[in-house]
């Protein structure tokens, strides 16, 4: 019917859709752009972490040191909160990499108000990205952060800690009571000196100690610590060649294509600028680096025969300093103390024997020398100088503490978490002052135990450096001068965090003209094979009578062994399994790398060869010998692998 209209519910065509009204378009097109760029924000935060979580993994297509940045470091130390060791620079934290399988490491922390830690972290980081033997802790990267002085090196975790702590303090593990594995734990690191010594040009370690050697979960040894590592210098590679040395080879490579020197460049751009140029670590790595560049202070100071203290006392610096008890009066100590003193002073002068050999060497090289002696008993003299001006100035004021950056990452976390169980446990909030959460309590007392001593060192110091005829270096830096030794739990001189060139260990002819080699090494080596075979430091007091104090000094005390024949009486009690032919072909080996003329001692290569049976067994020199040689029977040849 027309005109009549059909409801539009009825309508059989689709009614046409709305048209949305503007205020909805607008809204639409807004929620459409909001989403778009959240997308767009997620997508980019996302690829942000993947490349910073890239930046921040060891890729396997490029060899270590890789830079890690500061947060993965933080949060794989759980905030630098178990703290491994004490290092001379900083302390040293154990964590995890988050990877799977996880990636245990040891983070060390450079103090960063250290001028010398700062070197010594450049230093590191060049020889490690250098450096590759299984010998050797294997250093993983690092991150620096150059504003706020943040540097940390990152290794791989040595579970069973340093020799030091394992074989000195405290409980043995039952694993080096083996003699197998003590055996093993000497070739490890003669090993990890042959190789250094190898390269070219030769790198010298500097500071073999027993905290320097750290053992993995299979208690091999690897040798640590590389901040005092130095390149062997040209002029003196070139000087041995000339004495007829044998290392022709050398001489036209020392600095050639391939060489650890001229590689230098390319490290400083592999670790993004961290290391900026050679020049900035004053030349430690650069080419011919002299000692004074390595080192800020290289103490000169001549030598004492160690004869004439193997009358000495010993005894008296552990009476001095409280250790192990024992009757002596003070009365006692004071002459004995006064009686070291005298014979150090009418000593030092004469028994020289660096120069004295200089004089009787090459006449071409005598003028250079003498040149050298006078600069070395100026520094001497400055450094005295210094060292009276420093005490004086120290006793006046309290040491400036260097800045601890890590402390304040860690107490930040802690105050936080203690706050939290004091809540629960007393019901209030503790106060909130941050300094009260580090150091901990065992670092406070640590501490605090080590400034009550330090009054002290000084006298000591004197002594010790006269006892053994050994040279000391000072550590220097903006914030801080310290020399310092340590008389550990069982009363002999340890090594020590704030002491670098350790006394007993340092060779004679280190800081005397510039006359560093190899040869350094080998006899801290020859040091520390004594302290592995008779489970003892270098100079330990024991409760003997004063007529006994020759043993109290491990090295003139074997010396004495071998003229009577009596070697193996060195040995530690506690070893089990004991091979007597290998103890004996140890120690007579220690004993070759302890001479005092650098030149008389063995190679690196030639220990090796000795100790694992590739050569021909050694003779001790005539001096060393008893009357009848045949007391050093080596029966049979082994060859160890
Ligand atoms: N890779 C590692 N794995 C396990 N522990 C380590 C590792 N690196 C260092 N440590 C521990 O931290 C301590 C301090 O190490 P560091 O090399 O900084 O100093 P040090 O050798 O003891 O002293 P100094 O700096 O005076 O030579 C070591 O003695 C060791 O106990």
């Amino acid at each position: 019917m027309p005109g009549r209209q059909i409801p539009p519910s009825q309508s059989p065509f689709p009614s046409p859709a709305p048209t949305p009204s503007p205020t909805t378009q607008s809204l639409l097109v807004a929620a459409f752009a909001i989403f778009s760029i959240l997308v767009i924000l997620y997508r980019k935060i996302i690829g942000r972490k993947l490349t910073s979580s890239t930046a921040t993994a060891p890729s396997d297509s490029r060899p270590p040191p890789h830079r890690f940045s500061y947060s993965a470091l933080r949060r794989a130390t759980h905030s630098f909160s178990q703290r491994l060791g004490q290092g001379g620079f900083g302390p040293v934290f154990s964590g995890s990499l988050d990877r799977t399988p996880p990636v245990p490491i040891a983070v060390k922390a450079m103090d960063s108000g250290s001028l010398q830690g700062e070197r010594e972290f450049h230093n590191e980081l060049f020889f490690a990205s250098k450096l590759h033997s299984p010998n050797l802790v294997p250093v993983l990267g690092f991150s620096s952060d150059r504003k706020r002085r943040r540097m940390l090196l990152v290794y791989e975790l040595m579970h069973n800690g340093n020799l030091q702590d394992a074989l000195l303090r405290g409980k043995r593990p039952p694993e080096l009571l083996d003699w197998k594995r003590r055996f093993a734990v000497a070739l490890d690191i003669a090993r990890g000196l042959e190789y250094l010594h190898g390269l070219d040009p030769p790198v010298i370690h500097s500071d073999i100690k027993p905290s320097n050697i750290l053992l993995d979960q299979h208690f091999s040894a690897k040798i640590g610590d590389f901040g005092l590592a130095r390149l062997k210098s040209e002029n003196q590679i070139t000087l041995e060649v000339e004495d007829g040395g044998g290392l022709a080879a050398k001489k036209g490579s020392a600095g050639g294509a391939g060489g650890v020197v001229e590689d230098c460049g390319s490290v400083v751009e592999e670790t993004e600028s961290v290391i900026t140029t050679c020049e900035d670590f004053n030349g430690v790595v650069g080419r011919s680096p002299s000692p004074e560049s390595v080192h800020p202070v290289t103490v000169a100071s001549p030598s004492v025969s160690e004869g004439n203290f193997d009358r000495g006392s010993v005894e008296s610096g552990k009476e001095l300093y409280g250790v192990g008890g024992g009757g002596r009066s003070g009365k006692e100590m004071n002459y004995v103390m006064e009686w070291i003193g005298t014979e150090i002073n009418k000593e030092r002068p004469k028994s020289d024997w660096v120069s004295a050999s200089s004089d009787s060497g090459a006449t071409g090289m005598s003028e250079k020398k003498s040149k050298n002696k006078n600069k070395n008993r100026k520094r001497l003299e400055w450094w005295m100088s210094m060292e009276d001006e420093q005490s004086a100035k120290n006793s006046k004021e309290k040491r400036r503490p260097a800045r601890e950056w890590w402390k304040e990452e860690y107490s930040e976390d802690a105050r936080k978490k203690k706050s939290k169980n004091k809540m629960k446990q007393m019901g209030f909030i503790s106060d909130d002052n941050g300094d009260e959460w580090w150091p901990r309590d065992e670092d406070l007392y640590k501490k605090r135990g080590r400034s009550r001593r330090q009054g002290s060192w000084g006298s000591i110091d004197r002594w010790l450096d006269g006892l053994s005829g050994e040279v000391r270096r000072a550590r220097w830096n903006s914030h801080d001068y310290s020399f310092s030794g340590e008389i550990g739990k069982s009363g002999g001189i340890s090594s020590t965090p704030s002491m670098r060139g350790t006394v007993c260990y340092i060779a004679p002819e280190y800081g005397v003209g510039e006359n560093i080699s190899e040869k350094c090494d080998v006899y801290s080596y020859g040091v520390l094979l004594l302290v592995l075979i008779s489970g003892r430091r270098p100079l330990q007091v024991l409760n003997t009578p004063i007529s006994d104090f020759q043993r109290a000094n491990l090295l003139s005390w074997a010396r004495q062994l071998a003229r009577a024949g009596k070697l193996l009486d060195l040995v530690d009690k506690s070893i089990q399994c004991l091979d007597r032919e290998q103890a004996l072909l140890c120690i007579t080996v220690a004993l070759l790398c302890l001479q005092k003329r650098p030149d008389r001692r063995p190679s690196m290569k030639e220990v090796v060869g000795m100790l694992a049976g590739h050569t021909e067994p050694p003779q001790l020199p005539i001096e060393l010998s008893p009357s009848t040689p045949s007391r050093f029977p080596y029966k049979s040849h082994k060859t160890i692998r």
